[in-house]
């Protein structure tokens, strides 16, 4: 599925007066079937907007999204549906239902109004939290669950569709380093292997390095730029949007590497007094 926006902006009505355009420039990205984005900015940037309006969850006030050239709101919603996971960002929501229950719901439209989910559709909900690897919690209620595992559970809840794509509001924000990883390699595979085109939300620039093939940075009076992952996520760049520094690593061994960046400011001064000449050789 191709995405794609077309001078996208936004505003809420209340803060209307205040902010008449969300973004400080309109929005426009392709999006090919495989690809991935990651969208970065700071908190409020209007990250979590732009998600809602690029799903037609909230709709544009200007612009639109274009469905394999088509715009989104010409049609049908269910089958939209069919074809795309919204994981939204997890919140301790209360819950009656058990886990798998919760994940079955994502059948919903290829269930008809009123009928119970077939073994089929259990089935599909078995195999998607085995590939996120939380099988165990099937019969947990969602009540029980940590944070993390209930994140773990809507991105499950999102695959029992096949979707063609992936929305993902900040989806590693409530989970421990190894199960970031366990999503973030679920992603990329998700992509690869199955073609599915991904949109997430982060705050972690090494997690747009590792996954995305194009980033959207946004802040407020900065406007927007957009392209691909090293001409936008840069030193200067990360500088300008974010207003600290962050210096970018890579980390190399013969045929592996991994690029980040780390802020500068959580490094301390060294102390070199206590030294001896033979140290620094
Ligand atoms: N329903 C709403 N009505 C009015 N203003 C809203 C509403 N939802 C969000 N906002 C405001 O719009 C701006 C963008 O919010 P949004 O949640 O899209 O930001 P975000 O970049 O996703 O933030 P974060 O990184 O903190 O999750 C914020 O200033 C927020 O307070």
């Amino acid at each position: 599925m191709k995405i794609e926006v077309v001078d996208g902006n936004y505003y809420y009505e209340k803060r209307r007066k205040k902010f008449p355009q969300l973004y400080a420039r309109d929005i426009n990205f392709t999006l090919a079937p495989g690809e991935i984005m990651a969208i970065l900015g700071p908190n409020g940037a209007g990250k979590t907007t732009m998600l809602k309006c690029i799903t037609g969850l909230l709709e544009w006030k200007k612009g639109m999204t274009l469905i394999d050239g088509k715009p989104l709101a010409t049609l049908d919603r269910k089958e939209l549906w069919k074809r795309v996971g919204y994981v939204p960002q997890a919140h301790k929501m209360v819950f009656g239902f058990s886990v798998e229950e919760l994940v079955v719901m994502g059948r919903a439209p290829f269930i008809s109004t009123l009928a119970q989910p077939s073994a089929k559709d259990m089935e599909a909900a078995h195999v998607a939290l085995d590939t996120i690897g939380i099988l165990h919690l099937a019969k947990k209620s969602c009540n029980e669950v940590s944070g993390g595992e209930l994140q773990l559970a809507l991105i499950a809840r999102t695959l029992v569709s096949n979707p063609e794509v992936l929305i993902l509001d900040e989806p590693e924000s409530h989970l421990d380093i190894q199960k970031q990883i366990v999503i973030l390699q679920t992603i990329k595979h998700l992509s690869q292997e199955r073609g599915i085109s991904c949109i997430i939300n982060t705050h972690y620039p090494n997690h747009a390095f590792y996954l995305a093939d194009q980033v959207l940075m946004t802040a407020k009076e900065k406007g927007i730029i957009y392209g691909n992952v090293q001409e936008v996520m840069t030193e200067s760049r990360m500088k300008e949007f974010f207003g600290i520094e962050l210096k970018k690593i890579i980390y190399e061994e013969e045929d592996y590497l991994v690029e980040t960046m780390v802020p500068r400011a959580l490094g301390t001064e060294r102390d070199f007094s206590n030294c001896r000449f033979n140290d620094f050789q």
